[in-house]
Parts: C-alpha cells; sequence; structure tokens
C-alpha cells in the first residue's frame, strides 16, 4: 500500500463487472472496499480483507453503492444552438426528419471555436455529475473539411474518443447532388481530418445516406486508418445494421428497426448494438428490440446520445431507467450496457469494470445499490465521482 492512495470502504454495493470476484455478471460485492491509486484500481474486495497496512485518504462510503463510471459511447456535443422548437413541434405531431440537422449545421458553422468548446465543457461537466466518466464524441454538425476538422478539434480537448461523422446529412450547398457531397466527403474530407478522429461513421437511412454511399464514406475512413461505427436503423428497417457487420464496425447505434436476419447478424458478428432509448424517447419512436437482442446474444451497449436534435440529456440514469421500464433489460443487464456495454462499443479495456489496473472511473450512488437507478427514476443519485482517480 502506498500513503497516496484512497480507500473506499464501508461500500454496501460494489459493482464490478468482474464476475470472477463477486456475484453474477455484475460481479457485485457487498460490504466491499475499493483501493485507487496512481489512477486506476490498485485493489478490490471485502472489506474484512482490506490488505494491512493501507494508508492514505479514507472515502467512508456509508453504506452506500459504487458502480465503475458510465461509458457513454455515442454523444452530439459539438453544436451551436439549440432546437426547443423543434421539439415543441413535435410533441404535438410534428415526425421527426433527419432534415432538422441541417438548423444545427448552420448554428454550428456560425459559432466560434471557443463558444463550441466551451458548449461542450458545459455538457461533459453535466454528464460527470451524472456518473459519466467517459464520452465519445462526434462531429457531423459541420459538413465542410474546414468546420467537421474544427469539430474534432474540439471535441479532442474534452475527449480522446472523436468520431468523424462526416456523413450525417447533406448540407445545404449539396442540396440534390448527395453523390458530389460523399465525393468531397472521400477525396478531401476525410484526408483533411483523420489524423483528428479515432472513428469514422455515417448516418445510414432514409433522409440521409443510403447504403453504397454509407459504405463508400466507411471505406475511405479505414483506409486512412479509422474503425467504423455506424447510425443505423433509427427510423426505418434498412441496411445499417448489416453494413456494420460486413464491415466489422466496432459498433452499430439506434437499432430501433431490426428484422430477425438483423438479429442473427449481430449475434454472428463482433458488432455492438448500442440503444439509445432517450432519442426514441424524445422523437415518440418505438423502442428497440433489446430483450430479442440480449436473448440472441447480441453484445448490447447503453448510451445517451446527447444531442440538440433528437435527444438533449446527457442522463445515463435516465437512459437506464428507460431501458428498464420500456425495454425490457433487466436493472443488472442495464447497468453493464452503460459501463462494460459502452467499453466494448469503444473497443477499450482498461475503462468499463472496476479490476485491479483499470482505470480508477468510479461513481458513487447516494443509495444502497445500483438497482435504485431504475427504481427511482429521474432523481439525480449520484454523490460521488472518480475520474483517473481524482475526486471530480
Ligand atoms: N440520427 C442521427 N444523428 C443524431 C440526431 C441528429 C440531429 O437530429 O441533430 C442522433 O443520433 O439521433
Ligand atoms: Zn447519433
Amino acid at each position: 500500500m502506498n500513503s497516496s492512495w484512497t480507500v473506499i470502504d464501508n461500500i454496501a454495493t460494489l459493482v464490478t463487472n468482474d464476475p470472477t470476484v463477486g456475484d453474477g455478471t455484475l460481479g457485485v460485492l457487498r460490504d466491499a472496499a475499493v483501493v485507487i491509486g496512481d489512477g486506476v484500481v490498485q485493489w478490490v474486495g471485502p472489506c474484512s480483507a482490506i490488505p494491512e497496512g493501507a494508508a492514505g485518504d479514507r472515502h467512508d462510503a456509508g453504506g452506500r453503492a459504487v458502480l465503475p463510471g458510465f461509458v457513454d459511447s455515442h454523444s452530439h456535443m459539438v453544436f451551436g444552438g439549440d432546437r426547443a422548437e423543434e421539439f415543441a413541434a413535435r410533441m404535438t405531431g410534428s415526425e421527426y426528419k433527419a432534415g432538422g440537422i441541417r438548423t444545427t449545421i448552420a448554428a454550428t458553422r456560425a459559432a466560434s471555436d471557443a463558444e463550441l468548446s466551451a458548449n461542450m465543457g458545459r455538457l461533459v461537466a453535466e454528464a460527470a455529475a451524472s456518473g459519466t466518466t467517459t464520452v465519445e464524441c462526434k462531429s457531423g454538425y459541420g459538413q465542410t473539411v474546414v468546420d467537421e476538422r474544427r469539430s474534432l478539434d474540439v471535441a479532442a480537448g474534452h475527449t480522446a474518443e472523436t468520431t468523424l461523422l462526416a456523413a450525417h446529412v447533406t448540407p445545404p450547398e449539396y442540396a440534390g447532388r448527395v453523390d458530389d457531397y460523399v465525393a468531397m466527403v472521400v477525396d478531401e474530407m476525410i484526408p483533411a481530418c483523420a489524423d483528428g478522429a479515432r472513428w469514422i461513421d455515417v448516418f445510414c437511412e432514409k433522409g440521409a445516406f443510403d447504403v453504397d454511399q454509407s459504405r463508400a464514406v466507411l471505406q475511405a475512413g479505414m483506409a486512412a486508418g479509422l474503425t467504423p461505427r455506424v447510425h443505423g436503423n433509427q427510423l426505418t428497417y434498412g441496411a445499417g445494421v448489416q453494413l456494420a457487420v460486413e464491415l466489422g464496425a466496432a459498433s452499430v447505434d439506434h437499432v430501433t428497426y431490426t428484422t430477425d436476419a438483423d438479429i442473427e447478424a449481430l449475434a454472428a458478428g463482433d458488432t455492438v448494438a448500442t440503444v439509445l432509448p432517450g432519442a426514441d424517447f424524445c422523437t415518440r419512436n418505438q423502442y428497440p428490440n433489446a430483450r430479442g437482442m440480449i436473448d440472441a446474444g447480441v453484445t448490447v451497449a447503453l448510451a445517451a446520445d446527447c444531442n440538440p436534435g433528437t435527444c438533449y440529456t446527457t442522463s445515463i440514469p435516465f437512459c437506464i431507467a428507460l431501458a428498464v421500464r420500456d425495454m425490457r433489460m433487466s436493472p443488472d443487464e442495464a447497468v453493464w450496457a452503460a459501463t462494460a456495454g459502452g467499453a466494448a462499443s469503444l473497443r477499450r479495456t482498461d475503462i468499463g469494470a472496476l479490476r485491479v489496473g483499470m482505470r480508477a472511473d468510479l461513481t458513487m450512488l447516494n443509495a444502497p445499490s445500483y438497482l435504485h437507478l431504475a427504481y427511482r427514476p429521474g432523481v439525480q443519485l449520484v454523490g460521488a465521482v472518480y475520474k483517473d482517480g481524482v475526486l471530480l
């Protein structure tokens, strides 16, 4: 033990996501402790077995629950303006259409880098306050080489998980010329932006990009060293899921309209299915068949999809409540999907669980059990958050 480490003890329920040390898939330990130091987990176990000589700071959890920080693997936090009026119109009968993205493109292009960064910083802080310790963030509201590049640079100031959403929707100057836009993305945007991103993404959907256009964008991104993820099957049945599996994408996100064949393809492949029930809630859409996917053996992640159009929330606890109440995921499945599932979708092995050597990203609830995340919807339960071993 080291005197600069922190001992968090008196934890009523500790979710480790390590089934070898605790009960069930979540690897739950009761009356537990965690020792963190040098930014990582140094020890996990029962309070009765805290190693001799454990020194340093002590944080008495006081019978509360601790779990890995949420890994929010899908967000669009670089944007200008908002679309509250569009939301209000939708709640009184309008339908969500991909074209609404153009409103945010105009506002984002008009915003300065400093304004975009301040907005994202505010949202990252808001997410952390509800227990999120890792966020992925997409560009996608610039849709010019310059505006996509600066969106990625803004995002990189807040997270390492940056995604070039090169083809989100055809911008106004390319109206009626979708193939010309895709050619520009392939020939100019991806080469200019690839070194600012880890991931390449596309909105494969009616009103956005068809399967061949989506494939062209993703393959160009892959050739530039990026790993694909896909927005697919959000508004309609379509080819997004199959394309994601075909290309070995890390994740296909939304998956609201899936056929049995889509679920079979996901179960047979390596692509994570990321459900975004907040977006379905805020667009009055149906919910994904998460139950069918999990029962078929698909790895399911749960993310918030914070964006100004379909889902302006950063709250993973809200999404867990939706997943449990409306998608028939068990509380354990929902918590796993928002932690280890998110990490799997980002292909990260250092976050999403509390094993020795993993990042010391922890969320402490003002509740005795993680079950309260679904049991007490709408209540701010997060009492403390550690990121890389530092209490935020
Ligand atoms: N569906 C595509 N992109 C976003 C929504 C973008 C918007 O409407 O501004 C999403 O994930 O829901
Ligand atoms: Zn999205």
